[in-house]
């Protein structure tokens, strides 16, 4: 994988590895299996493990000497050493959404470099709908279950803030009080649920304008996604208390061989980054 720092990185193997991935993940979701009561072994695991195992593979034989932070690997205690340019992989993001079926969650690859979210792929295999960016813009396609690339897709862009009503997106399975009150500050038309990494792709695509997260997540969860709506033309913005600038949430290597560390601030994405000043000022509650 052509991969220089400054210019733009040919995804194609990042994608290929997704859809591999997402096939993996559909052969547990649409088998007979019985939805996930199990802890050990469960179906949800069994696709996050299967998903890993073809993205580490394919990662590996593509770019053997980029580390590679994967959530799964994290689990079982494999963190790489500190590097400046690194691969973040969720396998399986939006674990609740999958249990309950619904479709809405997503296989995660992102390269940082330097603490940026520079390229990335993020594919929703129930849905077919795949995201990705390798700097220069942001793409997206719908493609088959059995799909082995995604061809040139079309370009993404976010949206102008529409004067009627923001459109705000919120975790389907992780809400909070605090998000709840944030949003009341905001002049919005339309809030809606949705479960993982997608909601940034939504405001990526302009069919959504800003989604805040106050409650936790992790770095795995949101860099692909970042990285599609930071070539869409947005951003996302990092909440430290107190704080009165809009501050690009940036990536860091684990605190530690054991992983910790690696939990996001609270942020907010958005869309137009003519919102930035709107949402900081509603963030102040
Ligand atoms: N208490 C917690 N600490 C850290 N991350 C959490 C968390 N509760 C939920 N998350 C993160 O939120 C993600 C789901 O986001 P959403 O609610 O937008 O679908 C989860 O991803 P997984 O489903 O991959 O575990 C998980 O990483
Ligand atoms: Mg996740």
């Amino acid at each position: 994988m052509a991969a220089a720092s400054e210019a733009a990185i040919d995804c194609k193997p990042l994608i290929s590895m997704a859809l591999e991935a997402g096939r993996a993940i559909l052969a547990i979701y649409t088998g007979d299996h019985d939805a996930a009561e199990k802890k050990d072994g469960s179906p949800v695991t069994l696709a996050d493990q299967a998903a890993e195992a073809v993205i580490l593979k394919g990662l590996a034989d593509a770019c053997p000497d980029i580390p590679v932070i994967a959530e799964e690997a994290v689990s079982a205690g494999h963190v790489p050493a500190a590097a400046s340019r690194y691969f973040l992989v969720d396998p399986l993001d939006g674990t609740r959404e999958f249990i309950s079926r619904n479709g809405e969650f997503t296989v995660n690859i992102a390269l940082i470099d330097r603490g940026v979210p520079v390229a990335g792929v993020v594919y929703a295999p129930a849905s077919g709908e795949i995201y990705w960016t390798g700097g220069a813009d942001a793409r997206m396609a719908r493609v088959s279950p059995d799909a082995l690339e995604a061809g040139d897709g079309v370009p993404v862009h976010v949206r102008p803030a529409p004067e009627g009503g923001l459109t705000v997106l919120a975790s389907r399975s992780h809400a909070c009080t605090r998000t709840k009150q944030l949003i009341e500050q905001l002049p919005v038309s339309d809030v809606t649920s949705a479960g993982s990494s997608l909601k940034l792709c939504l405001v990526a695509a302009g069919r959504a304008d800003v989604y805040p997260r106050l409650s936790p997540t992790m770095q795995w969860d949101i860099a692909a996604g970042h990285a599609v709506l930071r070539a869409a033309g947005g951003r996302v913005l990092s909440l430290t208390p107190g704080g009165a600038e809009a501050t690009e949430l940036a990536y860091h290597a684990p605190a530690s061989r054991d992983g910790s560390g690696l939990e996001n601030s609270a942020f907010i994405a958005i869309g137009d980054p003519e919102l930035a000043p709107v949402v900081l000022k509603a963030s102040h509650i």
